[in-house]
C-alpha cells in the first residue's frame, strides 16, 4: 500500500534547520539521469553533496524518442515510463550508498509532452512507487499546480538559480543560462531576499538549444551529439535561416514563456538542403540569437551570463553567445557550480521547499496568478 501524505507532516519530520535532499532530472535531451544530493532548509544552500549520472543505452533512447509529444495514456508511454524508472531508481540506489543519506527525493521525472495553455504537461514516472522501491519520502509532479493556476509549469529552476547567486555571493544582477535540448534563463537580482519577492526574477525559455542540433546528428550521422561542436566550427551560418527563424510567433511573446522540445518542427527542414556542417553551424546560430532576443527581456542588463547544461561543452555554441551579448558569458563551473548537475540539484532544493511549504514558482518566473507551491508528497509504508 502506498498513500500520500500531506505537507504539514513531512514538515514535521524533516525538522526545522537544514536538510540533505537528493534531485533527479531527465532532461529534454534524453541523455541520461542525473542525480545529486544538496544540504539545504529550502531557502538558502548550505553544502552541496555527491553525484551520478546514468546515461540512458542507445535502445532505450529509442523508445524515449517515441513517446516525445504523447500524454499519459498513449500506447508509447508505459515502456518509455518503465525505463525512465528504473534507471532513476539505480541512479537513486547509486548514491544512497554514499554519505551523507538523504531525507527526502525530488523527482522530476521525464517530460514526454508539454502543453501548459492546452493539455497540461506531462512528465513520467511515478513518485509513488519510487518511494517505496527506494525507501525515502518523494516529491514529484513539481509542474502541474503551477500550470492548473495559469501558470507555464516551466522553469522551476529559477528559485534555485536565485538561491545559488546567493550561495557564490553575487552582488549584482546576473543571468543563468541553461543550454540543455532546450534553452532556458533565470534573471535574478540577488538583492532581493527571497525568490518570489517581486523584482527577485524574472524567468522562460529562450528557444531550442541543443535539441535540434542533436537530431540532425542523430539522423545523419548516427551520433548523439556533435561533440565540442567540432563539426559546427567548421561550417559556416546561413544568415537567412536565422532571420526566418527569429520571426517565429513564440519571440514575440512576453515572458515567462515555455516550451517543449519539439516546438520549433520546421526548424530542421529549414537546413535540410545545407551540408552538415552548415547546418550544425546555422542551428547553433538559431540556438545563440534565441537566447540574445530574449535577453532584451532582462529587467537590467546582467553583469554576466553564467552557462550551465551541456551545451557549455560545444564550443561553437559558446562563440555564437559571445559574438552576439556584451557582457561576460562564463562556463558556470567557474564559480564552483557544478554545471552538469545544476537542474538535478535544483529538484533537490525544490523538494526541500515543497516539504516546507514553501513555494516552488511565482508570475515572474512562470507567468503563475500568484506564489505556488507545487509537487506531490509520497511516502513509502510498511506493507
Ligand atoms: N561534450 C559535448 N560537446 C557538445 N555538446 C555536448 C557535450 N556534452 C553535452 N552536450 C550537449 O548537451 C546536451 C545535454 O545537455 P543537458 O544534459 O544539459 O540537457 P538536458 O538537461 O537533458 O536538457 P534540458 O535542460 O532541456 O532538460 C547533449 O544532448 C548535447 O547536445
Ligand atoms: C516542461 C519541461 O520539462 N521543461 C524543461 C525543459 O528543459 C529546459 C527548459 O525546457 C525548462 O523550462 C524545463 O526544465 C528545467 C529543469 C526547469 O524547469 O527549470
Amino acid at each position: 500500500m502506498l498513500k500520500t501524505i500531506d505537507k504539514g507532516a513531512l514538515r514535521a519530520c524533516l525538522g526545522h534547520g537544514p536538510a540533505w535532499a537528493m534531485g533527479c532530472m531527465s532532461g529534454t535531451s534524453l541523455d541520461g539521469v542525473d542525480a545529486a544530493l544538496v544540504e539545504t532548509d529550502g531557502d538558502v544552500i548550505t553544502r552541496f553533496g555527491p553525484t551520478t549520472f546514468h546515461p540512458y543505452s542507445d535502445a532505450e533512447r529509442n523508445i524515449l524518442r517515441r513517446a516525445l509529444g504523447k500524454w499519459q495514456y498513449a500506447p508509447e508511454v508505459p515502456a518509455a515510463a518503465d525505463i525512465v524508472e528504473t534507471v532513476h531508481r539505480a541512479a537513486i540506489t547509486e548514491l544512497m550508498q554514499n554519505d551523507p543519506a538523504p531525507v527526502l527525493l525530488g523527482f522530476h521525472g521525464q517530460t514526454f509532452a508539454h502543453d501548459p495553455q492546452g493539455q497540461g504537461t506531462h512528465q513520467a514516472g511515478d513518485g509513488q512507487a519510487l518511494a517505496q522501491s527506494v525507501g525515502l519520502p518523494v516529491v514529484w509532479d513539481f509542474r502541474s499546480a503551477d500550470v492548473k493556476l495559469g501558470g507555464e509549469g516551466a522553469p522551476l529552476a529559477p528559485f534555485f538559480h536565485h538561491a545559488c547567486a546567493r550561495f557564490i555571493k553575487a552582488d549584482a544582477p546576473l543571468v543563468f543560462l541553461n543550454l540543455g535540448g532546450v534553452g532556458n534563463v533565470t534573471w535574478v537580482d540577488p538583492s532581493r531576499r527571497a525568490p518570489d519577492a517581486a523584482g527577485a526574477c524574472l524567468a522562460f525559455d529562450t528557444g531550442p538549444a541543443n535539441a535540434p542540433m542533436d537530431d540532425l546528428m542523430q539522423k545523419r550521422r548516427g551520433k548523439s551529439h556533435d561533440e565540442g561542436g567540432r563539426l559546427a566550427l567548421s561550417g559556416a551560418t546561413k544568415t537567412e535561416v536565422v532571420d526566418l527563424f527569429l520571426g517565429h510567433r513564440y519571440f514575440h511573446r512576453m515572458p515567462p514563456k515555455s516550451l517543449d522540445r519539439n516546438d520549433f518542427p520546421d526548424l530542421s527542414a529549414m537546413v535540410e538542403d545545407l551540408s552538415d556542417a552548415d547546418a550544425l553551424r546555422t542551428l547553433t546560430a538559431c540556438a545563440a540569437a534565441a537566447v540574445a532576443r530574449g535577453m532584451e527581456h532582462c529587467p537590467t542588463p546582467p553583469a554576466r551570463v553564467l552557462v550551465t547544461g551541456g551545451g557549455r561543452r560545444n564550443a561553437a555554441l559558446m562563440a555564437e553567445l559571445r559574438a552576439r551579448l556584451p557582457m561576460p558569458v562564463e562556463d558556470i563551473d567557474t564559480t564552483g557550480l557544478d554545471g552538469d548537475m545544476l537542474e538535478a540539484q535544483a529538484f533537490a532544493y525544490l523538494a526541500v521547499r515543497v516539504a516546507r511549504g514553501l513555494t516552488t514558482s511565482a508570475p515572474t518566473t512562470t507567468g503563475v496568478a500568484a506564489a505556488v507551491g507545487g509537487g506531490i508528497v509520497s511516502i513509502p509504508t510498511e506493507d
